[in-house]
Order: C-alpha cells, then sequence, then structure tokens
C-alpha cells in the first residue's frame, strides 16, 4: 500500500506514483453508419492511440442533417449494428444520445449536451471524422463553437486532399489534428450497393454486421 511515506523511512522502495492526469481525453466517433464498416472503426481507433485517449464513444446520427432522411435504415438497426461492430472493444461504448434526441443530430447540440456528463472542466472532447466530412464543416451548425468545444480528429480519406483544409477558416483550423491512417476505400454506399447486388460484403464490415444485415434483409431493396 503505498502511504505517502517515503520509501527510504519504510526500508524498501515504493512505486512511482503516476502522475494524476488533468483531463479525462473522450473520443467521439459520429457517423451515420448505415452500415458501420472497417474504415470507421480503423479511423476511431488509429485516433484512440494516436491521442492517448481514455475511450471512444460511438454516437449513431438519429436525422443525419445532410443525408437523405427516407432513405437512411432505421436509428435502431444503425444502433444494433454499432454496438455488435464494437462489442470486442473493451475502450468503445456507443451512445444513444442522437438517435433519442428529436430533430436533425448536430453535432454542436451533442457536444453541449456531453459536456454536462462530465465535471467542468474535465474533459476534453477529440471529434473524429473523415476528411471529407471536415471539409464540409461550414455547413454544420455553428461550425465555429463546434470547433471551440472539441478537437477535430480529420482522419485520411481516399480522394480527399489534405492541403484543402488550409482553405478553412483560420478559428475552425486551429481545432483540427490532421491524422494520417492506412486508406481503406470502404464506404457504406459501397457496401449497400454490394448488398443489393448479391455481392459479398465479408472483409468489409465486422462478420456480426454481415449476419445483422443478411438477417434482417437490410440493402436488399436499395442501393
Ligand atoms: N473509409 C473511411 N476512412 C476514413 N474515414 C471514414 C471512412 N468512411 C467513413 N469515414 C468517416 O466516418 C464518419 C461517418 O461516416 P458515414 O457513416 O457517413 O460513412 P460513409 O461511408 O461516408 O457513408 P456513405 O457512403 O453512406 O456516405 C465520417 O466522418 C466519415 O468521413
Ligand atoms: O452538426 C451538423 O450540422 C452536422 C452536419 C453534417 C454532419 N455532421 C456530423 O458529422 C458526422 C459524420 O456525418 P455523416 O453524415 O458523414 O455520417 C456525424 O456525427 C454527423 O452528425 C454534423
Amino acid at each position: 500500500m503505498n502511504t505517502g511515506v517515503s520509501s527510504r523511512e519504510e526500508g524498501h522502495t515504493n512505486p512511482p506514483v503516476p502522475p494524476e492526469r488533468a483531463r479525462r481525453r473522450i473520443g467521439i466517433m459520429g457517423g451515420t453508419f448505415d452500415p458501420i464498416h472497417y474504415g470507421h472503426l480503423l479511423a476511431a481507433e488509429e485516433a484512440y492511440s494516436a491521442f492517448h485517449l481514455d475511450e471512444v464513444i460511438f454516437v449513431p446520427t438519429g436525422l443525419p442533417p445532410h443525408k437523405q432522411a427516407d432513405r437512411v435504415t432505421s436509428p435502431e438497426d444503425r444502433y444494433a449494428m454499432t454496438l455488435l461492430a464494437t462489442l470486442d472493444n473493451a475502450h468503445s461504448r456507443v451512445s444513444r444520445l442522437e438517435i433519442e434526441r428529436r430533430g436533425s443530430s448536430h453535432t454542436v447540440d451533442t457536444l453541449r449536451e456531453m459536456r454536462h456528463w462530465y465535471p467542468p472542466d474535465s474533459v476534453e472532447f477529440f471529434f473524429i471524422t473523415g476528411l471529407d466530412a471536415v471539409l464540409e464543416i461550414l455547413s454544420w451548425k455553428n461550425p465555429q463553437e463546434v470547433s471551440g468545444l472539441c478537437h477535430l480528429v480529420a482522419v485520411s480519406r481516399p480522394g480527399y486532399n489534405p492541403k484543402k483544409m488550409e482553405d478553412l477558416p483560420e478559428a475552425v483550423r486551429r481545432a483540427i489534428l490532421p491524422l494520417e491512417i492506412p486508406l481503406l476505400a470502404i464506404s457504406s454506399t459501397e457496401i449497400r450497393q454490394r448488398v443489393t447486388q448479391g455481392r459479398s460484403i465479408r472483409y468489409l464490415v465486422p462478420t456480426p454486421v454481415a449476419q445483422y444485415i443478411e438477417k434482417k434483409g437490410l440493402y436488399r431493396g436499395k442501393p
């Protein structure tokens, strides 16, 4: 037991007391996840390691602001697939925050709400997005406030040029942490198309997600 008494007085060497971590570092991986795939999972895991995060919270959107609501799979199915994909990862969890909130799922509202889950100034948020999403951030609700509430981890994604981030306003750029990850040219669109065409999605999504899609008959009739 560490009594706080120095090792010399106790006659043996105490292990060094690790310095207190000032603030918890929480990754937030937001997405429509229709369905979740290895591109999402790799982005979250790479951010977890690169920024020494304590955990990553996956937040499936309720109503994705920039996607046509009637073409998106039900929030409950997307939530279930996100859970299945992350169950084997002890530092990941999935939040129902956005799927239980009414109206469009805006990141600023999520960050404002999540701040109140923790004591004031005890947490730092790392919102994890693909480069494609970060380059669109000026079309989000209150992008400058978003940039003030979190670090924006911009992970590389095939087909998007990181130099384009230089065109964003300084207030947003300040919040961005670019992160190069192994490029995976996987998108949910392509997975949906493959299922519709009866092609394999093995090795693009975790097996339990592929099984869920099959069992529920998702994407069979829509590209
Ligand atoms: N292959 C990938 N590599 C890196 N980031 C990705 C990848 N796929 C998606 N992301 C990022 O994950 C987040 C959630 O993405 P989303 O759920 O919209 O998936 P998507 O594959 O882009 O979907 P869709 O094809 O339906 O538009 C976004 O920030 C997106 O940029
Ligand atoms: O806040 C906004 O207005 C906003 C607009 C577009 C996208 N986002 C968020 O960006 C994340 C990726 O979105 P998407 O549509 O690529 O799945 C997801 O968490 C969305 O809620 C947020």
